[in-house]
Formats: C-alpha cells, sequence, structure tokens
C-alpha cells in the first residue's frame, strides 16, 4: 500500500514518521528549510513523553518523483489545497483515495449526503470548485484530526497530545478501502476508527475550532481563559448555538451540550489556538474553513448567524490588517 502525506508539517509530520516506523510504504511532500533539514538529517518526532525518534523518509516538493499513490493524506492548511490541486497530478492513478485530514468544514461535504442539499458546493473551502472538479468527490476518504502537534524547528515536529484520526466514507459505508487505511494507521500506532457518521464528528470538532480559534485570535487570549472568561465564554456559546441549529437542520446529531464542549475548550489548559499562533507568526489564517464555511453553510438552511456574522467580520478585519487575509 503506498501513502502519501502531503503538506508534512506538524500533523503530516507526526503521521509520517509513525508510519516509517511501522514500515509502511510511505513519501512526504513538504517544501522549503522543513523538506531540506528532513532530506538532510531525516524527520524528527519529539513524542508526547519526551521520547525522540529520527526516521529516514523519503520526501519531495515535487510529487512526479513519488509516483501513483494507493492513499494520499492531505494535511494542508485548508486554504494552502486548492492551489495545488494540479500539482497533485503524477500522485492520482484511477484507484488513488484521498484522505482529507484538514480541519473545517471539509469541501466534499454534500458528496452522497442524500437529500435536498445532495451536491452543494461550498465556495469559502473551494474557490471555483478547484477539488470537485480537479479531485473528484468519488475519491475522497474523510477524517477528523485529533492530534496537536507542532513544527519546531525545520525537520523537527513536536508532538502535543492525542493520537485520533477518525475516518469516514461520505456515504457512511463501512469500505474496504477505509478499512484498510484504518488498519495501516492502527499498525503505526496510531487511532483510526472509521465512523458511519463522520459528519457528527467534524461538527463537534469545529465547535470549537469555529469560535476558540478566532476568539483567541481577537483577544489573544488562551483557552483556559477565554472559555471561562464570561463575556468571551457567551459569545463563544452564541456562535456554537447557531452552528447547531445549521447542523441539526443538515441532520446532524450532537452527542454532547454546549457547554460540556466549552468546558472541554476549558480544560486543555493554557493552549494558543492554531489561529492565534498563525497570527503572531505571520501565517495565513484558516478563517474561510472554519468560520466563513459555517456563516456559508447557514445561508444554505436558511438559519441567521448574526454571532457568526460579527467574529468573522472582526478576525477577517484583524487579519487583514496584519497583511495575512485577502
Ligand atoms: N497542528 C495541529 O495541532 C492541528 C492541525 N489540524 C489541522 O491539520 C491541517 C494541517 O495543519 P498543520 O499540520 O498544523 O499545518 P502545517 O503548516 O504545520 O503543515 C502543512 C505543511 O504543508 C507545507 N506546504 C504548504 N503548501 C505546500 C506545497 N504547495 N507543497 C509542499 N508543501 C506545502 C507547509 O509548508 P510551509 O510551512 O512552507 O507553508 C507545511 O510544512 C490543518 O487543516 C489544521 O487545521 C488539526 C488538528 C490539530
Ligand atoms: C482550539 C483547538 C484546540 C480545538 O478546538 C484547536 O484545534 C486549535 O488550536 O486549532
Amino acid at each position: 500500500m503506498k501513502i502519501c502525506v502531503f503538506g508534512a508539517g506538524a500533523i503530516g509530520g507526526y503521521m509520517g514518521v509513525k508510519l516509517a516506523q511501522a514500515g509502511a510504504d510511505v513519501s512526504l511532500v513538504a517544501r522549503g528549510p522543513h523538506l531540506a533539514a528532513m532530506k538532510s538529517n531525516g524527520l524528527k518526532l519529539i513524542e508526547e513523553g519526551g521520547e525522540e525518534t529520527v526516521v529516514s523518509v523519503t520526501a519531495s516538493d515535487n510529487p512526479a518523483d513519488l509516483g501513483v499513490q494507493d492513499y494520499i493524506i492531505v494535511t494542508l492548511k485548508a486554504h494552502s489545497v486548492p492551489p495545488i490541486v494540479d500539482k497533485m497530478a503524477p500522485l492520482i492513478g484511477p484507484n488513488t483515495t484521498i484522505v482529507s485530514g484538514v480541519n473545517g468544514v471539509p469541501w466534499w461535504y454534500f458528496h452522497k449526503i442524500g437529500g435536498a442539499h445532495e451536491g452543494t458546493r461550498l465556495e469559502s473551502v473551494d474557490p471555483g470548485n478547484a477539488q470537485w472538479d480537479g479531485f473528484g468527490p468519488d475519491r475522497v476518504l474523510g477524517c477528523v484530526v485529533y492530534p496537536a502537534a507542532e513544527v519546531i524547528a525545520p525537520g523537527v515536529v513536536k508532538h502535543i497530545e492525542g493520537n485520533r484520526f477518525s475516518l469516514g466514507e461520505p456515504d457512511g459505508s463501512k469500505s474496504e478501502r477505509a478499512t484498510a487505511l484504518s488498519q495501516a494507521l492502527s499498525s503505526a500506532g496510531l487511532k483510526a476508527p472509521v465512523r458511519p457518521r463522520l459528519r457528527d464528528e467534524i461538527w463537534v470538532k469545529l465547535w470549537g475550532n469555529l469560535s476558540f480559534n478566532p476568539i483567541s485570535a481577537l483577544t489573544h487570549a488562551t483557552l483556559d481563559v477565554l472559555c471561562t472568561d464570561p463575556g468571551t465564554r457567551a459569545v463563544a456559546r452564541g456562535m456554537m448555538l447557531e452552528a447547531q441549529e445549521i447542523a441539526e437542520a443538515l441532520g446532524v446529531k450532537f452527542p454532547i451540550d454546549v457547554e460540556r464542549r466549552i468546558d472541554g475548550g476549558a480544560a486543555v489548559g493554557a493552549h494558543r489556538t492554531s489561529m492565534l499562533q498563525d497570527l503572531d507568526q505571520g501565517r495565513p489564517m484558516e478563517i474561510d474553513a472554519l468560520v466563513g464555511s459555517v456563516q456559508e453553510l447557514g445561508r444554505v438552511v436558511n438559519v441567521p448567524t448574526p454571532t457568526i456574522d460579527t467574529v468573522l467580520a472582526l478576525v477577517q478585519l484583524r487579519a487583514r490588517t496584519a497583511g495575512l487575509y485577502a
């Protein structure tokens, strides 16, 4: 089984080391100094408990070097995917599965969902239908990424916590391709359950990213603070309740309530969300995938989103004034 991890930064690098350590036929697409470091010295993973592993990896910035794959696991930031759809072509053959390990509402959300919205495209996450038309939604296997990791130096990934990558077919079936990948990831020491209702998990994760991430970018507060301060907790709650109404209109069942989700955020502790880290480090922020996409879904199901609209406008302007958002 040939697996390519496209965008081997924090999450992709973590997966790449675990798969390579387990003897999988894995290759990585990366770029710049991070790629140069992993080519010269191998890719180093510092695990949750401090244990360090260095593996030698097959890595390139040119997909043509790596050939056709059985699975391409995409671990790019959401906004980085549409521009590289054409670049991925040498990795794709008739039976290639594309695993979308990207936060936010996935571009394939309405593929095989059934009902009135079947086939709806989302401009916020797939401008110009680049992925829908370029990859084709039938290739896609969904994935919700739970681990937290960071590239702390070129060629060095620090794993912070978690090892679950939930997988799910857009139609909820337990397919052969999902089961085979789940086994490969499990052999590498990762948890990879195949879920019949992946969209429910997407929303529970998204609840946090939708609200905590922009609030942290606007306030520079860590999760423990913004989830317990009465004012920002109320803003997060307002956004999450609007999102819940949208998701439920689309058939999602939430296994927990908003208060429990916010308490879960607080329990993570003094974490600076990825959006705040991106702002601080001058990197583009995942605003469209995490917040704009939920606003767009609200328009699809005619649910008003006044709190989401307000926070989205503020964080967009914050990012624009930092030169990080067009
Ligand atoms: N990090 C985390 O803890 C978590 C992340 N996620 C999600 O996972 C996804 C990946 O996040 P994360 O791993 O943090 O992101 P990173 O930025 O660490 O990794 C993406 C990597 O892809 C590289 N890249 C971008 N464009 C190209 C290209 N055209 N060719 C080759 N390489 C490219 C980037 O290089 P460069 O740095 O040069 O741009 C970077 O090394 C996101 O959707 C994120 O929200 C989900 C849960 C937790
Ligand atoms: C906020 C958190 C921890 C989950 O809600 C996260 O995923 C992020 O920092 O992007």
